[in-house]
């Protein structure tokens, strides 16, 4: 059995006497998409900012590529492969497409900071981020600041930059969200291709997605992980299909 790229022990984390994550423990396996799902305000959101850095858990071990990440904060963490998208965008809106993804490809060289200007006509970092922008289909738009792209136009970009990061392993949060019938099935087919790239850990509350991409899946309830298992195994546990997706047991 291959090693887990990300591996969560025990994880807690309360805000006051509201357990928001309760002991929470999963693998994130190469070459996986493990889809967590779970009722609005199970702890979603929570844990994957207890990953990604942007907060901080009170005890439990979080080790990625085999190291304790546990102490380092979000860009650190980053740094490492790990590669965090959507529910917050990250998009610089009066930039360009193309600009946002150059600002990614700098950020992963890791280079010291310089002004745009010094850098804007860097094929260094030109061609990769155009590069990127192919790859999601959004080489036509490269020019266009973000903040004129449609709502699936912006999550293309949001993908190009965290590629851009040549991640590790993807968290990836509701990326489905608003996106529109047409629009879930492209992504549908995007997010199917990359898990050969980098595993993905997707909140998603878009079951179709859930069920043709998920590997495994692991259902949350209040802040506990009450199932976990493949598709087949979820759809047919009693108490996932009685706690959550709202059918009769
Ligand atoms: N910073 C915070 N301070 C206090 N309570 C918080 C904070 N962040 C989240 N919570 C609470 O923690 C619980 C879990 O919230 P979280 O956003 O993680 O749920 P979720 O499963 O992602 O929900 P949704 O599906 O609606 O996005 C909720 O009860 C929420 O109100």
């Amino acid at each position: 059995m291959s090693e887990p790229v990300l591996e969560i022990r025990d994880l807690r984390k309360s805000f006051n006497a509201l357990k928001a994550t309760d002991g929470v423990s999963l693998d994130l396996k190469p070459g996986q998409i493990h889809a967590l799902i779970g009722p609005n305000g199970a702890g979603k959101s929570t844990l994957i900012h207890q990953i990604a850095g942007t907060l901080r858990a009170d005890s439990g071990t979080i080790r990625f590529l085999g190291r304790d990440i546990g102490g380092l904060d979000m860009a650190a963490r980053a740094q490492l492969g790990l590669a965090r998208s959507f529910q917050i965008s990250s998009l610089a809106q009066e930039f360009s497409a193309l600009r946002n993804v150059m600002l990614a490809v700098q950020a992963k060289k890791g280079s010291s900071f310089r002004f745009f200007r010094q850098v804007a006509g860097d094929k260094s970092l030109i061609e990769p981020a155009m590069a990127m922008l192919e790859r999601v289909g959004l080489a036509a738009r490269a020019h266009v600041p973000a903040a004129e792209l449609s709502h699936g136009e912006r999550r293309q970009l949001e993908i190009a930059i965290a590629l851009a990061l040549s991640p590790k392993a993807f968290l990836f949060d509701e990326p489905m969200a608003g996106m529109g019938p047409e629009g879930s099935k492209q992504l549908t087919r995007f997010l199917d291709g990359l898990r050969h790239e980098a595993p993905m850990l997707l909140v998603e509350h878009d079951m179709d997605a859930v069920f043709a991409l998920a590997d495994r899946v692991s259902v949350l309830v209040y802040g506990r992980i009450v199932a976990t298992g493949t598709v087949d195994e979820i759809r047919s546990d009693p108490e996932v299909r009685r706690a959550y997706l709202g059918e009769a047991a």
